[in-house]
């Protein structure tokens, strides 16, 4: 369970968000929307620890849990010369450690990702050959190697056709059917209420939390309705 204590985030000590204070239940599927410039890019890397809040705080599983991370694609390094099967292997860290060998059992997991996302042909290319959709499937490849109890995505879907949108949003389902605690901003949405249980939308003056489903907590709860 993620929670927000009154908290704001932003840069060099201005908040771009109003006060946030909600929880994201161990197994929920939430989509983080808002306009541009709300804060969500903000508030996703402040819950990933990349960022420091600028008041309030937020309560992280202890001890922090292995996180599956997907920036915007504009924050990627393409040109890095690695090949697309060493790009998903990093996933495999927290197995092998940074410098560790790849095992048999990891190279296979490492294929069988990359078959998954239809990218098993690219493996020994580089990254910065594929087009954003294809690049977007190796990167989903790589948080199924992690096989992380909690995922956070910024924008997985911007510039990706409809074809891969289904393929990845089918990826996230069965991630989250596996458990696995999903945050994810979202601009689509058409995507948001077909695939999301759970919404929390950033407004200039507040926060609204909406569509628990199964994973409603009495703190959301209440934020909804009104309550103190
Ligand atoms: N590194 C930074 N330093 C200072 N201000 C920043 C920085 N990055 C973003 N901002 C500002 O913080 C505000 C929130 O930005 P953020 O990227 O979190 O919004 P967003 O809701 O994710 O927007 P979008 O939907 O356009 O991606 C914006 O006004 C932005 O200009």
């Amino acid at each position: 369970m993620i929670t927000l204590n009154q908290l704001t985030v932003g840069y060099q000590g201005n908040a771009v968000t109003p006060a946030l204070e909600g929880v994201f239940a161990t197994g929920s599927m939430t989509a983080l929307v808002g306009a541009n410039g709300s804060g969500k890019s903000t508030l996703l890397k402040t819950m990933a620890g990349l960022l420091r809040p600028v008041s309030g705080s937020v309560s992280m599983p202890r001890p922090r849990i292995n996180l599956g991370w997907l920036p915007q694609q504009s924050e990627i390094e393409k040109t890095f010369p690695i090949s697309v099967f060493d790009l998903v292997a990093m996933g495999c860290w927290q197995k092998c450690g940074w410098f560790g060998a790849i095992n048999r059992s990891l190279r296979e997991a490492i294929m069988t990702a990359l078959e998954k996302v239809g990218m098993q042909a690219f493996a020994t290319a580089q990254p910065g050959t594929l087009s954003g959709g294809q690049l977007q499937r190796v990167l989903f490849a790589r948080l199924l190697v992690q096989d992380a109890p909690l995922m956070m995505l910024d924008e997985p879907f911007a510039g990706v056709d409809s074809q891969t949108t289904e393929l990845l949003l089918h990826l996230l389902q069965e991630r989250h059917q596996a458990g696995c605690t999903l945050i994810v901003v979202l601009h689509d949405m058409a995507t948001v209420e077909k695939y999301f249980p759970q919404t929390l939308r950033l407004k200039n003056s507040h926060a609204e939390w909406s569509g628990f489903g199964s994973a409603v907590t009495q703190l959301n709860f209440n934020r909804t309705h009104g309550a103190s």
